[in-house]
């Protein structure tokens, strides 16, 4: 009895210890239940895929973020880079530019034979703050006394030069020969002809910034029988990087028959090549070395290879930022943004459920230990909830229920394209639909931030969608791939509309058609690539903002999304010391336009020559309604008449006046522009057959911004500039504007306007004289437009003819501009006696002439002004003069009369 007694008791004890244990075990799990990890709600989680593994080099960060760079004089050297490419378009050529356009770098490129150097230095400033060069051979075959010249720019500048050396690629057009030998005059040797494996970085290498040492790239490097190795004896040269020599069979086999070329390679004896530069790495080969600059004080980088290779991208900024002693360099910090589309939307089937829900939100605990506080951007169109399967309506539930642990941005009602829409209202009432279900289940949008299903309407801008965004969310922020166009996508930028500020959004290889690894187009080795040193890696290297957006059923199937990302976030962080970092889209807008202010202002252009940008265009608007050609002035040059006389040609049709502007829209050069391309467009009736287009504003002619804008929006089409003597039109502006009672030309005689001295002198006479005098240096403006338009686009018109015999000048303009039918101005112009000027002849055979504000009366320039002005232009219209004979176009006769006359 009493045993079973004890028995019980002690079964008893078992129980409560067990409840005991139990309840320590319930609290302990509720104790661990901090923000980051989530409440599992279904076992079973569909994730097939493995998580990215950790980084080797985790304790070899030696240096760690923002080492100091190499030291040296920056004041004296502008930000700016001197590029010697080899003649034509090679590889490598266009990996250097484009590396230099992604990451922004201003740069200068001087291709084929060097004859003569570029100017390297003006107003005792050098020019550049690195050289350059595509070849190093390029270098060593320059004229003895230019080379010098270079060194000797590099060392009175601190400069440093980078070069690169390929193996028989570049110098011959076989393949698989080894070459080896000097490395021109230095005291550097270099061989190639060995198949090569295992890319690793030097430690202690100083080049070394966002590159991170401590990996080793493992396996076979392809084509690097073509790389060069260096070997040296001095101390000057120290190694960046190393690979190992390759044995057969670490070649690729069956590899689209590139097996059958290899020869095998010979095995190289270290000993063979007496080294100084790795005494601790006596079995690895140097292919990127760094000339310290203990000979001749000069420091270079040398690459033994081209920029195929991911690795020497980075390397190559790093060499950029140590030689230019940190004047070229990009920051460390890499601001990321991953937008997910379409949530709520997507078929059956293709849709998210709750374990894929919970996997996103756990996965976003994850980056947050190397990103602190990512949050994923929830983009949504309410319309489409609870429209998926049973398990997928779980997932919407598990959506609204988790919805503070995401940020939320609308994408629109039911995911429709806002260019669809012309009607403003109907585009509010929809967006407003959207924004009713946000309040209703309580999504966070506070980010003021919006994304537009396809791009639509953002750009080409669609004012619409700009009217509906400020009204019914407050949109600051968004991003788009579509300007200036997607393609070549390092070259998209942001820009800012109507206080809307949009910024570039990369591409991440995630396709709304992509469901898994094994469907991935190209296989998974393609996405692979891209993660580890392809595309996607390359987006985190050059942008230093990156949104990426990935739709809803990347993150269910397989949760490729989630794949990607974690090796992409993972491989950067073994690879390099960038910091990965998250803000707010609009503390990223503002950071981007603080670093790149020169992107505010938009740059339209013609949505017609772009399909993708065609697509998403209003079907009501219409590229024709653009001018055919535009007169861009300079003021005073007797712009109006030739408004005039080509208005009277049958085809030929000009803008529609502006209320404020008269018979000119002026939108390029001043705050129209920022009206938008619907604006300007109003402007211009839609041309019937054989209609041509014109505009004319005169002030366009010596703005500097108009030449980019104008060849961005009417590509190839003509400009026609009219050039008359700059005294003349200084002198006519004077008179106009003492004609509109401007005190400052009332109260001071012309001369004492042109002579003013811009120091001390009252701003009103100071702005009256630049007025005056600017627009006359005709060479500077020309050259300019030349920047930006070929010669052939540029029309220009004697003013003089203009004046004296419209007749001739409009017959010549007419075949310049190619028109089909031409007239015969003999018929409809006269000159008016009493007007002193060519007027219309009118069917009753009277004359039409422009009204007084066009051929004024005025007393003629005084000699004293004449003379000042003859002198102060003699210059300018020297320089006229051989522009004009070297781009083929007619001289006007008193161009040469005013340059013979200096004679
Ligand atoms: N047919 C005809 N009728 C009237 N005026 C003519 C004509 N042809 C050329 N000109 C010259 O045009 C000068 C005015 O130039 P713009 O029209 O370019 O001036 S503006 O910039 O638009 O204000 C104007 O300058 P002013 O003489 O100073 O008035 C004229 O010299």
């Amino acid at each position: 009895m009493w045993r079973k007694l004890r028995k019980i008791a002690s079964l008893r004890k078992i129980v409560l210890a067990l409840i005991i244990v139990s309840l320590f075990g319930l609290f302990y799990s509720i104790s661990q239940l901090t923000p980051t990890t989530f409440p599992v709600e279904r076992q079973l989680p569909r994730l097939v895929l493995p998580p990215a593994s950790e980084c080797h080099n985790e304790m070899s960060n030696i240096r760690g973020f923002d080492q100091p760079l190499n030291k040296g004089n920056t004041s004296q050297t502008r930000q700016k880079i001197l590029v010697f490419l080899r003649d034509g378009h090679t590889q490598l050529g266009r990996d250097i530019v484009t590396a230099l356009e992604s990451i922004r770098f201003k740069f200068n490129i001087q291709s084929g034979e060097i004859r003569n150097l570029p100017i390297l230095i003006d107003d005792s400033k050098g020019r550049y703050a690195l050289i350059i060069f595509e070849d190093i051979f390029m270098y060593f075959s320059l004229h003895q006394w230019n080379r010098e010249m270079i060194d000797k720019y590099c060392l009175d500048f601190d400069v440093g030069i980078i070069y690169f050396l390929r193996g028989s690629k570049s110098r011959s057009k076989e393949n698989d020969v080894v070459h080896n030998g000097p490395v021109g005059t230095f005291p550097l040797s270099y061989f190639n002809g060995v198949n090569l494996k295992d890319y690793q970085l030097n430690p202690q290498s100083p080049i070394l910034r966002i590159a991170r040492p401590g990996e080793i790239w493992q396996g076979f490097l392809p084509f690097s029988k073509n790389w060069a190795l260096f070997k040296s004896d001095h101390s000057t040269y120290q190694p960046v990087s190393f690979v190992i020599q390759a044995g057969p069979d670490d070649v690729p086999q069956g590899n689209k028959g590139r097996k059958s070329r290899h020869r095998r390679a010979a095995v190289v004896a270290n000993k063979d090549f007496p080294d100084a530069m790795a005494p601790d790495f006596s079995d690895k080969l140097v292919t990127v070395v760094h000339d310290t600059g203990q000979l001749d004080g000069i420091q270079r980088v040398i690459f033994g290879s081209g920029l195929t290779f991911w690795l020497h991208k980075v390397l190559f900024l790093d060499a950029i930022s140590y030689l230019s002693h940190g004047k070229l360099v990009s920051p460390l910090e890499r601001y990321i943004q991953i937008d997910i589309d379409d949530v709520f939307v997507g078929t059956k089937g293709n849709r998210m459920n709750a374990d894929d829900v919970t996997a996103l939100v756990n996965f976003q605990d994850k980056v947050r230990q190397t990103i602190p506080g990512f949050t994923f951007q929830l983009g949504f169109s309410g319309k489409f909830i609870f429209y998926g399967n049973e398990k997928e309506t779980e997932g919407d539930r598990l959506f609204l229920k988790v919805h503070d642990r995401f940020a939320w941005f609308p994408h629109m009602w039911s995911h429709m394209q806002a260019h669809w829409f012309n009607n403003v209202t109907e585009l509010c009432s929809y967006m407003d639909i959207n924004a009713r279900f946000a309040v209703r289940h309580h999504l966070n949008t506070s980010s003021h931030y919006a994304v537009a299903p396809h791009h639509a309407g953002v750009f080409p801008v669609h004012e619409q969608l700009y009217d509906c965004w400020d009204q019914i969310w407050n949109i600051t922020t968004t991003s788009t791939e579509e300007y200036p166009h997607l393609r070549p996508d390092h070259k998209r930028r942001g820009f800012m509309y109507r206080d809307v500020k949009n910024l570039p959004r990369q591409t991440c290889g995630l396709f709304t058609h992509t469901m898994i690894l094994d469907k991935y187009p190209g296989g998974p080795e393609a996405l692979h690539d891209h993660i580890n040193g392809g595309s996607l890696f390359l987006s985190f290297l050059y942008n230093q903002f990156n949104i990426f957006m990935t739709h809803l059923s990347n993150y269910g199937n397989d949760r490729l999304a989630i794949y990607t990302f974690d090796h992409a976030i993972n491989f950067v962080r073994c690879w390099t010391n960038l910091k990965l970092l998250q803000v707010p889209p609009e503390t990223m807008a503002k950071k981007y336009f603080d670093l790149y202010p020169d992107e505010l202002d938009p740059v339209w252009l013609n949505p017609c020559l772009d399909k993708r940008h065609l697509e998403i265009w209003s079907t009501e608007k219409n590229c024709n309604q653009l001018p055919d050609f535009v007169v861009v002035g300079p003021q005073k040059t007797g712009t109006t008449a030739l408004y005039w006389y080509l208005n009277m040609h049958p085809d030929v049709k000009s803008n529609l006046p502006s209320a404020t502007t008269f018979e000119e829209v002026q939108f390029f050069s001043g705050k129209n522009y920022f009206k938008g391309l619907d604006w300007y467009m109003s402007y211009f009736p839609i041309p019937e057959n054989n209609t041509i287009l014109f505009e004319k504003s005169a002030t366009y002619f010596d703005q500097a911004v108009v030449a980019k804008r104008l060849n961005a929006l009417l590509p190839k089409k003509p400009v026609i500039a009219i050039l008359l003597d700059p005294a003349k039109r200084a002198y006519s502006w004077y008179q106009h504007m003492r004609s509109h009672d401007d005190n400052t030309a009332l109260q001071h005689s012309f001369y004492e306007v042109i002579t003013a001295k811009r120091e001390g002198s009252p701003q009103a006479l100071i702005s009256l004289q630049h007025r005056c005098l600017d627009p006359g240096f005709y060479a500077v403006h020309l050259d300019n437009w030349l920047e930006h338009l070929s010669a052939k686009q540029i029309i220009i018109v004697d003013g003089d003819t203009l004046k004296d015999n419209p007749v001739r000048a409009m017959q010549d303009l007419q075949e310049h501009l190619g028109f089909k039918s031409t007239i015969d101005y003999s018929k409809l112009l006269k000159y008016e006696k009493k007007k002193g000027f060519y007027c219309q002849i009118l069917k009753s055979g009277k004359t039409k002439c422009l009204g007084k504000s066009k051929g004024r009366q005025y007393p003629e320039m005084d000699d004293q002004s004449m003379n000042y002005l003859r002198h102060y232009y003699s210059d300018a219209n020297r320089k006229l003069l051989q522009m004009l004979q070297s781009i083929n176009k007619p001289i006007p006769l008193w161009v040469l009369e005013q340059v013979n006359s200096q004679h």
